[in-house]
Parts: structure tokens; sequence; C-alpha cells
């Protein structure tokens, strides 16, 4: 089926099969909602019918409620045209029939598509299908009945567990099948070839009585007390500061647990009340309650879908969603028709963090890696800092030890060339030293493959010239992973104007296998990210030679959202790398950087950041930095010596206005970034500054945010600064015209920058 659309078949076993298609994940959209109805009728309808299995085209079930309609309704404000089908379609049409169905599953069932298998009265899937309630993540809350069926088919507390979102990306629980048949959420598992077959025959035996007929909504017995309930539901709550969207699913969750989930789907009586009430359970508090809102959990839970979908955590992570998913859309280069290649075997130069990071990214995706060292004593430390990398993941639960074993034997290490005759591609992670990598980069072109991509992990110096003495060019290309890079999931491709796409898009691949998401960026001092989020560290500088307290700082922008304040940062990053790339920042953006002797003084007093145990903050192993009043005498010298703050009396701010001047200056750079044609689109941006410096998500990324405030609001505040305190805050030409016209920064979103688009 390459439309979208419904099928049904029925077999000569009385059996109909309903197949819905909608390439690539079977999105739920207006059309699959027709079909389903449609079929639905026309199932209950023929006698030759006696009982439905409910599937999914193209070895998926189905992805869930269609996104882009989210992003309609955030374009217009128009709530009308998401669909009313928790009741119509999934309780009255399917878990309300006369005749039973069956879901069944492959590759995967999310958010409504799970929705639409619970309503069904059995789950049949293949054992490694991911099952899980991610709209959340989106902002949302599930509007298809999950917040009803999912806790009354797994208990409270895993739907809790599966529901909520929580850490700083985001994400909530989905599960494999397989874990779903000890839950009760899926009833047996089968492979792809007998899922059918097995579906068939249970959704026949459900009919003919000697398999269960069960509604979801109608059980009790897998939820607690409404006492114990409360509980789960209050704890869970706690942990979801700027999240609203947990509250508000606890709420929709407790309503149906007060109330009785199948009692909200009927029309409302004293009867259908007092029969759920007794057989939940479920104390006297229902009876003290305003009449109005006894009506039906699923009007709460829809109702409660139309609001929050108009906040603006949901309009931030909806477009978070899609901007990441743009950003595999690059011109020239995924829209030629290009195959990737294959990569098979990957070298790696230099075993230190970054080098060791990336190797265990490499291995534990399963390509093979050469690591190569100048000496034995450094490539011992480089594998044992892949195998602690490795027991790390272990110790989180993220990895078995078969794997951690599986992944070591991918490994090994060199310490010459000679395995490099056959490689497809090499990332050079050595120190950040011109020479150093330019006679690397002239060594492997001559060794390596023709095919082999020739890569860097260089995070600042130009591309050009690191590979200045090779005749490779087109083969050239950056591959800046973020530290550690086995954890964190953005990737920054540098491409200069003579990187081949086939290189580009082969290496969007690896990243895609190695499970980053990778951003195309060009070629300049620090690329997109680290040139953006330069003057982050600086303002934070800046503010601090003005007078305000450090650790100030640090919680007001942990408060904005950020995992940590640019301090704390600083001393987890270790000073090494600032130090290094402070003159060439100071070189390439003349007279915008804040110069100030700061993290010198911080070294000369024996501070090397949390390498050492002490920074800004004193680091033990258990406990959480504890700030250190000692570092007042490193601050009152470096303050002396900044001409900025010397004689200055300390400057009054509020919370705001910390935050403004520490993300406006970075909001600035964007816009330079942006309109250099750095990026190819501004949502480029949005991603690379939620996985690689950790902006909220819920804020949907850096120049989403700045959107949400206004380019005239960002550009007068700048233009202030820029009086006050000097050309560190100089709004670019880019934010003023965008201010003067009233435009949003982000209005090149998904098309390719004008400069860009010249250089193509
Ligand atoms: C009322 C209901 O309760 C509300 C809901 O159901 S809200 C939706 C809940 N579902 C989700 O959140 C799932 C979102 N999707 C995903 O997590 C992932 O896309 C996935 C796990 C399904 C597949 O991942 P992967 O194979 O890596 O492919 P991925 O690149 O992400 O997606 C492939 C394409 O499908 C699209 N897509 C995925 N899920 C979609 C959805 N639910 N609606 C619309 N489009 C969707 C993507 O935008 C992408 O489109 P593109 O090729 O044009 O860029």
């Amino acid at each position: 089926m390459a439309r979208a659309g419904v099928v049904m078949e029925v077999g000569s076993d009385g059996v109909a099969v309903i197949t819905m298609s909608n390439p690539p994940v079977n999105a739920l959209g207006p059309s699959i909602f027709a079909g389903l109805k449609e079929k639905y009728k026309e199932a209950m309808k023929r006698n030759d019918v006696k009982a439905i299995v409910l599937t999914g085209d193209g070895g998926k079930f189905s992805g869930g409620f269609d996104i882009n309609v989210f992003a309609e309704v955030h374009k217009t404000g128009d709530v009308s045209i998401l669909p009313d089908d928790s009741i119509n379609l999934l309780a009255s049409t399917i878990e309300d029939a006369n005749k039973p169905s069956v879901a069944a599953i492959q590759g995967l069932a999310l958010g409504g598509g799970l929705e639409l298998a619970m309503c069904c009265h059995a789950r049949i899937s293949t054992p490694d299908a991911q099952l899980g309630l991610p709209e959340l993540t989106l902002g949302v809350i599930p509007g298809f009945g999950g917040t009803q069926r999912l806790p009354r088919l797994v208990g409270l507390p895993k739907a809790v567990e599966m529901m909520l979102v929580s850490g700083h990306t985001l994400l909530s629980k989905s599960i494999r099948a397989k874990e779903g048949t000890e839950y009760g959420l899926v009833d047996a598992t089968t492979s792809p070839e007998n899922l059918l077959i097995v579906s068939r025959r249970w959704a026949l035996e459900i009919a003919e009585g000697s398999k269960p007929w069960i509604s979801s909504l109608k059980r009790t017995d897998k939820l607690t007390s409404l006492s114990e309930a409360r509980k789960i539901l209050h704890v869970s709550g706690k942990h979801a500061p700027n999240m609203p969207q947990n509250q508000v699913c606890l709420d929709a969750i407790e309503e149906g647990i007060v109330f009785g989930g199948y009692a909200g789907l009927l029309k409302v009586s004293a009867f259908t009340f007092t029969s759920a009430v007794l057989c939940t359970s479920f104390g006297v508090r229902v009876f003290v309650r305003p009449v109005l809102s006894y009506i039906m959990p699923h009007q709460k839970e829809a109702r409660l879908f139309k609001e929050i979908i108009l906040t603006t955590t949901a309009r931030s992570l909806v477009h978070a969603f899609f901007a990441e998913r743009a950003t595999s859309k690059v011109p020239n280069v995924s829209d030629v028709g290009l195959k990737s290649s294959h990569i098979r075997k990957v070298a790696v130069i230099g075993g230190g963090l970054m080098g060791s990071g990336i190797a265990t990214a490499l291995i534990l995706n399963g390509l093979l890696v050469i690591l190569k060292e100048i000496d034995s004593t450094l490539l011992q430390r480089g594998i044992k800092t892949i195998t602690a990398n490795l027991e790390g993941l272990m110790k989180k639960g993220s990895l078995t030890l078969d794997k951690k074993n599986e992944a070591l034997t991918l490994l090994k290490g060199v310490l010459d060339y000679s395995e490099f005759k056959e490689v497809d591609m090499v990332i050079e992670a050595v120190i950040e030293k011109v020479p150093l990598k330019q006679s690397i980069f002239n060594e492997i072109e001559n060794i390596c493959p023709r095919h082999c991509i020739l890569a860097t992990n260089t995070s600042t110096i130009d591309l050009n010239i690191v590979g200045e003495r090779t005749k490779s060019q087109d083969r050239i290309v950056g591959a800046h992973f973020f530290s550690p890079a086995h954890v964190m999931p953005l990737l920054e491709i540098v491409r200069t104007e003579k990187t081949s796409p086939q290189v580009i898009l082969d290496l969007m691949t690896v990243g895609k296998i190695i499970k980053k998401v990778p951003i195309v960026v060009g070629n300049c001092t620090g690329f997109a990210v680290n040139r953006t989020f330069f003057p982050y560290n600086q303002a934070a500088q800046m503010l601090l030679h003005l007078g305000v307290d450090l650790y100030r700082i640090d919680r007001v922008i942990s408060n904005f959202g950020m995992p940590m304040g640019p301090f704390q940062l600083q001393d987890v990053a270790g000073y090494g790398v600032a130090l290094a790339v402070k003159p060439i920042f100071a070189s390439s953006f003349e007279g915008r950087t804040f110069e100030t002797d700061l993290l010198e003084l911080m070294v000369q007093s024996g501070r090397n950041g949390k390498a050492n145990g002490k920074g800004y903050y004193l680091y033990q192993s258990g406990s959480k930095p504890k700030p250190d009043p000692s570092i007042q005498t490193v601050i009152d010298e470096s303050r002396k010596r900044t001409l900025i703050t010397s004689g200055v009396k300390p400057v009054s701010v509020s919370d705001q206005e910390i935050v403004e001047m520490i993300f406006f200056p970075v909001v600035n750079e964007a816009c330079r970034v942006m309109d250099e044609g750095v990026v190819v689109r501004s949502s480029d941006i949005d991603v690379a500054s939620i996985l690689g410096m950790g902006f909220p998500k819920y804020r949907g990324g850096l120049v989403f945010w700045a959107d949400t405030i206004g380019s005239s609001y960002i550009y007068s505040k700048l233009k202030k600064l820029e009086d006050a305190y000097g050309r560190f805050f100089t709004p670019s030409k880019y934010l003023e015209e965008r201010a003067a016209n009233g435009l949003p920064l982000s209005s090149a979103n998904s098309t390719p920058s004008q400069a860009l688009q010249a250089r193509l």
C-alpha cells in the first residue's frame, strides 16, 4: 500500500484483517481515522466476519497520532482540527463492539498507536516491538485513553514510569514487547512470520469464548487503593519542575482512578458512578466532589489535551521534534540521489578522552575500530578508558556484560599505520596543534585507501588549514563530537567548500549508526556550536567581574533550565581547552570577546576544575559540588586587572537580567552564524543548542526561544548593554534588520539561508 489508507481483507476463517498504512510509521492522520471507522463499520455489518485483527503495514503497527496536526494547531491556534476519537472510535466502535479485536503489533506501537492497541481485546506482538506513550516528550498527554487504559493494564507505578518525562533530555520510558508480557500489556509474543497466524487464532478464540474477552477500561484488578495511588502520583509529580505536562497527566490518571475508567465513557448516571466506585473500592471522596467534575474521565483527558497542546512547552517540544528530523535534510547531499557507502572499519587516532569516547561509541554500535596511539602506555590508557566507559554504561543498566564483551572484540589497539590500509574512515582526535594535525593528515592520505574518509575531531581549527598539506581536500571533513563522546548525542559535521557530498552523506550515516544526531555545518572558527556559545562563558565572566556573585549566576542559569551553571560547566570541562581556544576566538572575533585573566589566575592558584577537585567549586566524590569561599581572592585579583570593572561599584541586576546578559550575546552570535550560512537552517542551531550545550528542550532551542521573546526586545536590550559595557554586546546586522522589520530570527527556518544557497 503506497498511499495513506486502511484496507480490510476477510479470510475464510471469518477473521477480518484491518491494515493501516501511512508510511513511514503509519502515523494516525485524518485518512487513517476515516478508514478505520469505515472498515470497522463494514466488519460489524458483515455476517462472515467473526473477529478482527488490527495491524499496520510495512512492519510497523503505528508511531502514533500524526504530529504534523499538532504543528498545524500551533500555526493556527485551532484545536478543533484534533479528532475526538477516544470515545467514538476507540471505545464505542472498537472496545465496546460485539466482535472482538486483536492488535497484531510489529516494530512499534507508540502514543496513539499503543492507545489503539490497548482498546483491542488482546495484543500479540513480535518480541522486540517498541511500546510506549511518549506524548509527554512532545509536551502533551495521551489523548486516546492512554492515561486510563495503561494503568489498568500494567499497574500504576509502571504506567507512570512509561508516561512521565524526566531528566534533561525529557525522555519517557518505552518498553520492548518482551517486557510488556511481564506487565500484562502484551498477551503473547511471536515471530513476524507467525504474527498474523497467532493473532487470527487468538481473535477467533475470544469470539468463541475459549480466551477471555477483556476491555481494558473495565479492569480494576491492577489498580491499587486510592490512598496508595495518590502516594505514587504525589511522588511522581514532585520530579517535574518546568514540565506542566507531568502534573496534567497525573491529574488525568487520578480522575480516572477516582471515578472509574469505564464510567467515564458511558452516559453519566448515578448507577454508573456507584458501580464504578464500588468495583474499584475507592472510598468516599467521590461523593464530595462537585457534580460537573464527575463527567467522564475521558472528557477530562480530552479537555486537558486540548488545553495543554496550546502551551509554550508543547509548541517548543513539537518544534524540537521536527527540528531534529530536519537535520538529515541537507541540500545537495541528501536530495541528489546519493547512496551511503558501507563503512565497516574506522581508525581513531589518539586514545585520549575524546578518542576513547569516539571509539566507545563506534564499537558499541557494531563498527570495527583500530585505535592508534604513539606508545604502548598511552595505548593501554586509551583501552582502559574505553573499558571504563563501557563499564559505566553497565552500571547505569544500559549495557549487558555480553554486549560489553562483544563491543570489546571489535577494538584493536595499534602503534603504527599498517592496519590503516583497509579502513573506510579515519577520525583524528589528537590535541589541538596545527602542525601535528597537518603531519598526521599528510601521512594518512598516503596510507589509507582512496575511498577512505579523512575526518578530524577538531573543535576549533579551520579544516582548510588541517588539510593544507594534502591533495585530498574532497575527503577531508570535521567530525566534531562532544564530550563524553559515547554519551553526548550531537555530532557536528563540518564541511569545507571542497568536501564531497558523498563524504558528508557517509559521515551522516555513520553518525546515525552510532545513534548521534548529525548536523552539517560550514567551516569557521568554532564552527556552529562552539562559535555560537563562546559568548556564554564570557558573558558569565563579565557579570562576575561586574560584581555579581558567581554562585548566584550559576543558580539563575540552572533555574532557567541548563543542566548546570556556566562556572560549574567550566569546572567540569576543565580549563585546558578554554585557555587554548581563547586567543583563537580573540583574533577571529576581534573586539567582541571579553578579555580577562580569570582562568590563568585559577590555574596559578592550583585550581584545574573538577579534574583536581578544586575549581570555582570544591569536588569530593559522592557529594555535590560545594562553593569555595577562598575563591574570592582569585576573583578580586581578576577584577582588579580587568578594565571593565576597575573602580566600578558592583552592579545590581535582577535574575531576568542575568539570563538576558548571558543568553542575548549567544543569540546575537547565532544570528551571525545564520547570516553567514554556517548552518543550513536556524532550527539546526536549536538542535545543536539542545543536544550539544544542554539548552532546555522545553524551550525549543536557542533561536526558537529567542523568537518567543522577540527580535526587537533582544535588540533593544543589547543596544543598552552595548552603551553600558561596550562592543561585546553590539547587536549584529542580522539582528538589527530583523528587529527593524519586526521579523522573527528564525524566518529562514525550513529553507537554507540565502548565504548558504549562494555558496552551493
Ligand atoms: C492522541 C495521542 O495520544 C497523541 C500521540 O499519539 S502524539 C505521537 C506519539 N508518538 C510519538 O511521539 C512518536 C514520535 N516518533 C518517533 O519517536 C520516531 O519517529 C519513531 C521511533 C517512530 C521512528 O524513529 P526513526 O525510525 O528514527 O525515524 P524518524 O526519522 O524519527 O521518523 C521518520 C519519519 O516519520 C515521521 N514521524 C515519526 N513519527 C511521526 C508521527 N507520530 N507523526 C508524524 N510523523 C511522524 C518523522 O517526522 C520522519 O519524517 P521525515 O522522514 O519526513 O523527517
